[in-house]
């Protein structure tokens, strides 16, 4: 996967001698080592190869993939050359799937390079010394491709880690890059992107770089952000991961406020911003069209200087993780950093192009989805208490309809609170026939369901305009309901046990890899339980506490059918919920296969259902 990231990237339709490409392994494995000294290999062939067919998407196995299973073309020679490719690739594909299977790299294959001999330093990925190797150096004349052009510039970089520092998780791994680059290529405009994302554009660069080169307003341009989109969203996605809305109608919100926030990925900033620089109007970006690296120092010796960058003791006393590169502290490092470029007095764009710039993996579980969220709410909700609130950070700095852009995420945690009440009250009322709204008959109910009505019809009209199904949208309502349930609530929770100083803040990466059946229960959108987990007991018994409302209450309106006027909308919410939560019965009660409930869960929610109800009853 990251060999088709790096891949996708180095084939930028763009003057390679000005691009470099930096890999960040925060693993420190030796595995992708191994891999990314295939991918350089492998670029000789595939660089041309791309300018000649013009290629789209540049990720290999992306292009193989979806690509004809033909070679586009009828001369038989080019025909030829495409086959010899795929060939080429399939083969490398091979070995380096062969080599991870086996878990180490064979001592033949290490004879190889010299790079490999730092890991016999390296005693574990989480105590190691800097491992940075340029692979293709852009200086050397003689890195050639087969058609003897030049290569864009190809470092591996594993920052040191030592279990007595924090190492910051993904801004760390940023920072740590940003100085590194800066003396190997130092580009002016930095691209990053996630390990499991690969460019599906090649003109993103030059498309980035309209922005920023613009006569009137380009100086004022501190990053160019693209939408987030992946390449394995089912047609109804079952977990509401696509994130469409939000990326097509919220994002250009945010963009007509000022400029959207800088999102993590698929992102291009100018170096000097990224690095702490305050906006001025004077400030003319130079261009410099001569780079001026250091020409003369060989690239063994570069390595050995440019390794104390990426030390653990390197940021100790300076600016870095505050006012220089990606803030800590904080689970969503990205949101941060944007906000205070743009209270620096920059703008941003977002810029969705017709053709995706950016592919993605998406979380395929709904482990995966919760924990994401989980995450991400958690981060919103910590920026809010934080004294980069936005309200109060970018007050004076930035307009006020900017600072409300990012309020409803900062918000997303408590917003749980609200839902849980939603679906734990009225259900628990119910059972005692007791009425929270006024009665069907009376005037007086109808601003409840117009208010509802009105809100989700909007709703559903803003996800089918974006491309979505109706499925799809009824997904995302329960997806919705799950995730305000648990990971908000747990982002709630986290956030402020964090600030009451009881627990301390960590980065879940999103898992990438999953089974065979579980990819395929994910490809026939079947609801992926499978694994014990607090928030599987929430979402199952809310599900069961709302069955035994929902029957209770048709009990009751049988023995008395006055208690329907009464009951009506509390009825119908907890219907509604009953239907929301189908996928949760069959995956306690009817299915088999490994990804449904497992029996503790059910044993757990179907006690406390019966607890609760039984409570609310007497
Ligand atoms: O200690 C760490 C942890 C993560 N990463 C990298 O961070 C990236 C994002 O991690 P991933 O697990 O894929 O998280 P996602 O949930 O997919 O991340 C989304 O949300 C993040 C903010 O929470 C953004 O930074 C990401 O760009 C955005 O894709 C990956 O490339 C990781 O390799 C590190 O380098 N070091
Ligand atoms: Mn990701």
């Amino acid at each position: 996967m990251v060999i088709n990231t790096v891949l996708s990237m180095m084939a930028y339709d763009y003057p390679p001698d000005k691009l470099g490409v930096y890999l960040s392994d925060d693993g420190g494995s030796d595995l992708i080592f191994y891999a990314l000294l295939e991918a350089a290999h492998f670029s000789k062939e595939w660089l041309p190869f791309c300018r000649k067919f013009k290629v789209e998407p540049r990720s290999p196995e992306a292009y193989f993939r979806t690509a004809a299973t033909n070679p586009p073309s009828h001369d038989s020679f080019m025909t030829k050359e495409w086959l010899m490719i795929k060939k080429l690739y399939e083969d490398m594909k091979i070995r380096i799937e062969t080599t991870t299977k086996f878990g180490s790299v064979s001592n033949n294959l290490r004879q190889q390079h010299k790079g490999f001999c730092e890991w016999d330093l390296v005693s574990s990925r989480r105590d190691h010394q800097t491992i940075l190797q340029i692979l293709i150096d852009g200086r050397d004349p003689e890195a050639l491709d087969v058609q003897g052009q030049a290569l864009p510039t190809l470092v591996y970089l594993a920052r040191e880690k030592r279990p007595q520092y924090h190492h910051n998780f993904k801004a760390g791994a940023l920072n740590a890059l940003i100085r590194v680059s800066s003396k190997i290529s130092d580009g002016p405009v930095i691209l990053n992107v996630d390990c499991d994302m690969y460019s599906n554009n090649s003109e993103s660069i030059r498309d980035a770089l309209c922005f920023f080169l613009d006569q009137e307003k380009g100086h004022e341009i501190a990053y160019v952000q693209y939408p987030q989109n992946f390449d394995n969203i089912t047609q109804n996605e079952i977990y509401g991961n696509s994130l469409r809305v939000l990326m097509e109608v919220e994002h250009p919100g945010f963009d007509g406020n000022g400029g959207p926030c800088y999102i993590g990925t698929g992102c291009f900033h100018r170096r000097e911003t990224l690095c702490g620089k305050k906006y001025s109007k004077e400030f003319k970006a130079e261009w410099r069209s001569e780079n001026n690296r250091n020409s003369e120092e060989s690239s063994s010796a570069l390595e050995e200087s440019c390794k104390s960058l990426a030390t653990c003791a390197f940021e100790q006393n300076t600016e870095w993780g505050k006012e220089m590169g990606l803030k800590y502290g904080c689970a969503v490092e990205d949101i941060i950093t944007g906000l205070s470029i743009q209270c620096r007095g920059w703008k941003s764009v977002y810029f969705i192009p017709e053709r995706k710039a950016f592919l993605g993996v998406a979380p395929t579980t709904l482990m995966q989805n919760l924990i994401q969220h989980k995450r991400w709410s958690e981060g919103q909700f910590q920026i809010f208490l934080s004294k980069y609130c936005p309200l109060v950070y970018g007050h004076k700095r930035i307009p006020l309809k900017l600072q409300l852009s990012y309020v409803p995420y900062n918000l997303w945690a408590p917003n749980s609170l609200a839902m849980l009440y939603y679906v734990v009250v009225p259900s628990l009322c119910l059972l005692k026939g007791k009425a929270l709204f006024p009665q069907i008959s009376s005037p007086w109910v109808l601003p409840f369901p117009c208010v509802v009505l009105a809100n989700r019809a909007y709703s559903l009209w803003e996800f089918l305009s974006c491309g979505g199904t109706l499925q799809g949208w009824w997904n995302e309502q329960r997806i919705w309901m799950f995730k305000r349930t648990t990971s908000y609530l747990f982002g709630f929770l986290s956030t402020v046990l964090e600030l009451l100083g009881l627990s301390k803040a960590t980065f879940t990466v999103t898992e990438k890899v999953v089974d065979e059946d579980v990819s395929q229960r994910y490809e026939q959108e079947v609801m992926e339980f499978g694994t014990k987990s607090p928030m599987f007991n929430i979402i199952a018994t809310l599900a069961m506490l709302n069955l035994l409302s929902c029957i209770g209450a048709i009990k009751r309106v049988i023995v008395d059918n006055k208690t329907l006027d009464l009951l009506a909308l509390q009825m119908l919410l907890s219907g509604l919920l009953v239907c929301l939560n189908l996928p949760v019965y069959k995956g306690l009660f009817f299915r088999k296969d490994s990804g449904s409930m497992p029996p503790s869960v059910t044993l757990f929610s179907i006690i406390f259902a019966l607890l609760a109800s039984s409570i609310a009853m007497y």
